[in-house]
Order: structure tokens, then C-alpha cells, then sequence
């Protein structure tokens, strides 16, 4: 997929992963909605981004994808004004398992919500012209943290969604691919205070630093590579691309259906 004059909605856009993903976006040609809850940061971003790119390839949208509401205005809005979406990455997530349920509802809900909605301004069944959703999972829906136990179920949770949801669209004609990302640990802001973090789980801190130094630490701009390979490769549907400091792996899973 070519991205010139493509429609991208980043979640989690204005820090972080979701950064990168909107400026290596924006690099290829493709106008963006920049969704988050963080207007101050969303509209610091989109500013400077402006400036290297134009008014008219960006639109901030203060979203908090918790919201139905919100996520559902934000997306109306962004069909608006580029006339239509063709990509969508379901990035925005959090890590403080002192406040599990609201990692559950952003990490996990927040990407269902957000699939869904797209589907009904991207499916070709309800016609729109396809495209391809990446969500961003993590290694730690892949291998579990003993030291994060409900952030590594919502990510668990992100990997086996996409799964299904890609089989869904191929099978029922969607023409939207569904791809996961699941990187290893990055340098964000969300790696920062992991004790205060890890809330009841705290006192393994040492052991999850332990597991940071041996597994390494990557770039966000690793993370956006990997991004645009699972958009722009329209052979990749139901995919799941682990990166780490090691490189990069598409996972393998068991197959029950031959
Ligand atoms: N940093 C890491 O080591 C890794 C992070 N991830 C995942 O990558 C995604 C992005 O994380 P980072 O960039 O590291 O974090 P970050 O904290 O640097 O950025 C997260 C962004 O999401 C926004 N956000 C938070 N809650 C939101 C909500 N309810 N609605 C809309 N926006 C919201 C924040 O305002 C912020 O701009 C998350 O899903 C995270 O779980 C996955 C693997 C590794
Ligand atoms: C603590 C979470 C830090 C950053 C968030 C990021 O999304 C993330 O979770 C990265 C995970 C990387 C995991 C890499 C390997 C996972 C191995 C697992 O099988 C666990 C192995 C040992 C557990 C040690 C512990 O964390 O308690």
C-alpha cells in the first residue's frame, strides 16, 4: 500500500510509539488524525508538526479512547476532512496495574472500541475502500510478566483479537487487514517510575529490571519501521511482528484448523 494521500488515525498519538507512528506516516505521504487524551501534548505536536509537513496533512483530535462518544466524533471528524480512513493504529495504552480496570478499559477495551468503530467507516461491506489496522500489543502478550499480571492480560487479549478479527475480515470481505505489533521494551515515558507501576506487584521490580537489561531496550523509531512494514505489506493479515533489541520475528502460533 502506497500512503500517498492515504487517511491515518493514530490512538496514543501525541508521545511515544504513537509519535513516531504518526511521523513515519506523515514521512510516506499520508495525512493523519492525531487522537489523544493529552491535548496540551497533542497540540504541541501537531504544531510542530505542521510546520514540516503542512496544515493540511494533520488534525489533532483530543480523544480519550475510553470514550465511545469520543472515539466515534473523533472518527466522523476525520472522515470530515480527509473523506474517508484507510489506516488505523490502536496504539494508546497505559501500564499502572494500582489502576487495573482502567488498564483493561484503555489497553483492551479501548482497541476493541476502536476496530469496530473503524469498521464501520472502512469495510468494504459498508462501503468504504478497506485498508488496514495495526493494533499495538506488546511481548508481553506473547510471554507473560509476573510483574505486570493485568496489563499482560490486556495484551494477550490485543494479540488474540487481532487474530480472530483478521480471519473475520478475510473471510467475511471486509478488505481490511488486521496486523498486531508486539515490541519488547521502549524507550518512552511509559518505562519510566516502573516500580510506582507495578502498584501490589512492586516488590519484583528488580526482577522486571532484571528481564529490561537482558532483553534490551529499543527506539520508538525501531517500532515505527515495523509499523509501516505491516502497513504497506498487503500480503501481512493476521500477523503478530515481535521486535526486540535481537530484531525482528513474525510469531508463529499453533494451527487448529488443518
Ligand atoms: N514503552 C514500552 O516499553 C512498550 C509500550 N507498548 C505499548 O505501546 C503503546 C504506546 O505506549 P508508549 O508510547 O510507550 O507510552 P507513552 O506513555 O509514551 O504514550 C502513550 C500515549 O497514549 C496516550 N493515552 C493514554 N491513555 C489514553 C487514552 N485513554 N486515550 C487516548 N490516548 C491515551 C498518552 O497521552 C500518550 O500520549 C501502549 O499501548 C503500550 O502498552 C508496547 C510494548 C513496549
Ligand atoms: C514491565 C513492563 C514494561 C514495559 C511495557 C512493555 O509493553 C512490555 O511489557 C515489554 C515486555 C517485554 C517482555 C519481554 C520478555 C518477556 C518474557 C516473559 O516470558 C517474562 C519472563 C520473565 C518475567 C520477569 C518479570 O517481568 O517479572
Amino acid at each position: 500500500m502506497a500512503l500517498n494521500d492515504k487517511t491515518a488515525v493514530v490512538t496514543g498519538a501525541a508521545m511515544g510509539i504513537g509519535k513516531a507512528m504518526t511521523e513515519i506516516l506523515l514521512q510516506n505521504g499520508a495525512q493523519v488524525a492525531i487522537l489523544d487524551v493529552d491535548k496540551t501534548a497533542g497540540e504541541r505536536l501537531t504544531e510542530e508538526l505542521n510546520k514540516r509537513y503542512g496544515a493540511e496533512k494533520t488534525l489533532f483530535l483530543n480523544c480519550n479512547v475510553e470514550s465511545e462518544e469520543q472515539i466515534k466524533a473523533a472518527f466522523q471528524k476525520t472522515v470530515e476532512t480527509f473523506g474517508g480512513i484507510d489506516i488505523l493504529c490502536n496504539n494508546a495504552g497505559i501500564l499502572n496495574e494500582s489502576t487495573w480496570e482502567k488498564i483493561v478499559s484503555i489497553n483492551l477495551m479501548g482497541v476493541i472500541r476502536g476496530t469496530y468503530l473503524a469498521l464501520e467507516h472502512m469495510s468494504k461491506l459498508s462501503g468504504g475502500r478497506g485498508g488496514v489496522i495495526v493494533n499495538t500489543a506488546s511481548m508481553a502478550g506473547l510471554g507473560p510478566l509476573p510483574s505486570c499480571p493485568v496489563y499482560t492480560a490486556t495484551k494477550s487479549g490485543v494479540v488474540g483479537f487481532t487474530r480472530a478479527m483478521a480471519a473475520a475480515s478475510a473471510v467475511s470481505g471486509y478488505g481490511i487487514r488486521i496486523n498486531v505489533l508486539c515490541p519488547g521494551f521502549v524507550q518512552t515515558d511509559l518505562m519510566s517510575n516502573m516500580s510506582a507501576r507495578l502498584g501490589q506487584f512492586s516488590h519484583l521490580a528488580d526482577v522486571t529490571q532484571q528481564l529490561i537489561e537482558k532483553i534490551g531496550i529499543i527506539n520508538v523509531s525501531d517500532v515505527a519501521d515495523c509499523l509501516l512494514e505491516l502497513v504497506t505489506d498487503e500480503t501481512k493479515n493476521g500477523e503478530a511482528l515481535m521486535l526486540f533489541r535481537k530484531g525482528k520475528q513474525y510469531v508463529t502460533f499453533p494451527s487448529f484448523s488443518e
